[in-house]
């Protein structure tokens, strides 16, 4: 298997506020967040140009999370009463993305240089 992977930025606010009112992620805040997308394919069925996928195919996603979450507050971004975690935001950008994107096979999600969570769902065989 081979894999590659992207990474994007955008800054956003949320509100963790299933948190108890003590924990300071339960009150209003930011990141610079970083997203890392993983695709992976089989070395047979590489492009002519020995691509998993084009990253230029992944402009697209780009602007999708320009429009989506760039300087938007996370709890309406994601809406439904979504609690705005890094691990539900990988789901959900998994979700969003795993029909356009079949290749896609993890969501990466940093809220700070020291934190990372990823969405890896287990590909039946
Ligand atoms: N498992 C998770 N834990 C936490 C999340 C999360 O999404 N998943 N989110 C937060 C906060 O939103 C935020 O990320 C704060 O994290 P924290 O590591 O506490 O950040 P600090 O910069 O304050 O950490 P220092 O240890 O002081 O550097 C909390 N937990
Ligand atoms: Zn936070």
């Amino acid at each position: 298997m081979l894999t590659i992977t992207k990474e994007f930025h955008f800054s956003a606010s949320h509100v963790l506020d299933r948190l108890p009112s003590w924990h300071p992620c339960a009150r209003m805040h930011g990141h610079n967040y970083a997203v890392v997308i993983e695709l992976s394919g089989r070395r047979e069925d590489l492009t002519e140009a020995g691509f998993v996928r084009d990253y230029r195919d992944l402009d697209a996603f780009k602007q999708w999370m320009d429009e989506t979450f760039d300087h938007r507050h996370l709890n309406e971004a994601l809406g439904g009463g979504i609690s705005p975690s890094a691990e539900n935001l990988a789901v959900w950008i998994f979700d969003q993305w795993t029909e356009r994107i079949p290749e896609l096979t993890a969501v990466r999600i940093s809220e700070t240089p020291k934190t990372w969570a990823e969405y890896r769902p287990v590909r039946e065989a």
